[in-house]
């Protein structure tokens, strides 16, 4: 049995974290952080938990999380940044749900998180944390970037069509929505019931911080930098990330795109390819750790739609870094994460 620590854990992500854990086969969390609420216990403050997890708050602490093997970063950005290198020089691995080792390109982290990066060995370190895409590495890491839950979606819905050349990738558009819960539990009064319900609206188009994270991963997946469109959107559900996915066919001729995106998640246990025609709902996915996506070429036209859904606190946050920790430590990659998302 591991020992994990969280630091972060009144917020949604790190709530997510202990419900998933509460059922994992081989991690017990032992330590838990708040500067808020020290010394509550975690059942008093969020009642579901009641009976899977004897413990209360403590301040963050580097002497008392390196007693843990590993520890799970669910804060604000810019805080793993100030923790992590103790951390792993002491031998404790660390998983940063945040973006402060996202982005392997510093000058652009720090445009668009109006900050100084105090750590550039650290983010050298890091390993970005898709499994999809870096299962390898991800097994010897010391130091995982998790993706964003905007990335995840858009990420998985593009690499088939980018890692085979078949899309223009200098004419990408990924229009997406999102759940409030995205905001955090801090969230300000635009994600109040009364302004988010009812209504939707789009937001960050000049230029939101998960572009270049996005744009950094498709660069990758198509072997040179991409032009991307993303335009997110605020929508009145909890949970949920819907991302619509464009792309131009270099050559439209055809091509069988059902069979290259199955064939490319064939063994992904957490990415299920829906059978032709399919329109994939955020709620197929709310709790679990799932990218349910479809391809379609709308009237056998040039252009690709790919609909990718996922739950940003599952697959987009807490899910993918007990995922990641899995491929860390040997343990089955489904550990703990055998979820059948909620209908309805
Ligand atoms: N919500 C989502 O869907 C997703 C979130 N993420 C990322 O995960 C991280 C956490 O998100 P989320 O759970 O929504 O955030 P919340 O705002 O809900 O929670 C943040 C947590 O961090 C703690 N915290 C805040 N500041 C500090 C600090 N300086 N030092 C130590 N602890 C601190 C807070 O507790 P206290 O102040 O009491 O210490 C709280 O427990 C963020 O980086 C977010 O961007 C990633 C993907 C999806
Ligand atoms: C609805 C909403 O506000 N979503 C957040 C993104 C979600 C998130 O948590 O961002 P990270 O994945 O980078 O941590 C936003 O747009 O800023």
């Amino acid at each position: 049995m591991i020992k994990v620590g969280i630091v972060g854990g009144t917020g949604y992500t790190g709530v997510e974290l202990l419900r998933l854990l509460a059922n994992h086969p081989q991690a017990k969390v032992e330590v838990i952080t708040s500067r808020s609420e020290e010394g509550v216990s975690v059942a008093d403050m969020y009642p579901n938990l009641r009976g899977h997890h004897d413990l209360r708050f403590t301040v963050p602490d580097v002497e008392t999380l390196s007693g843990c093997d590993v520890v799970f970063f669910a804060t604000p950005h810019g805080v793993a940044m100030n923790m992590a290198a103790e951390l792993v020089g002491k031998g404790v691995r660390v998983i940063d749900l945040g973006a402060d080792f996202r982005i392997k390109d510093l000058e652009l982290w720090s445009q668009w998180y109006a900050m100084e990066h105090t750590q550039p060995e650290m983010a050298e370190l890091a390993v970005y944390g898709l499994p999809e895409v870096n299962r390898e590495q991800i097994k010897d890491a010391q130091l995982i970037a998790c993706p964003g839950c905007y990335p995840t979606a858009t990420q998985l819905a593009f690499l088939p069509l980018l890692e085979n050349t078949l899309i223009d990738h200098r004419r990408l558009i990924a229009d997406c929505k999102s759940g409030v819960s995205g905001a955090g539990r801090g969230a300000k009064v635009g994600m109040l019931l009364c302004e988010a319900s009812e209504s939707m609206m789009a937001y960050g188009v000049h230029g939101h911080r998960h572009l270049p994270e996005i744009k950094q991963g498709l660069a990758l997946a198509a072997e040179r930098p991409v032009h991307l469109t993303f335009v997110p959107h605020l929508t009145p559900m909890i949970r949920g990330i819907h991302s619509t996915c464009y792309g131009v066919l270099k050559d439209p001729v055809d091509h069988d795109l059902q069979a290259m995106f199955e064939e490319r998640y064939a063994d992904e246990p957490f990415v299920d390819v829906m059978p032709a025609g399919s329109h994939p709902q955020t709620r197929s996915v709310k709790g679990a750790n799932m990218c349910r996506i479809s391809v379609h070429r709308p009237q056998g036209d040039d252009t690709v739609v790919v609909l990718s859904v996922i739950d940003n606190l599952v697959k987009g946050a807490a899910g993918q870094a007990v995922q990641n920790m899995n491929i860390m430590f040997g343990f089955e990659e489904t550990a703990g994460l055998n979820i059948v998302g909620l209908m309805p």
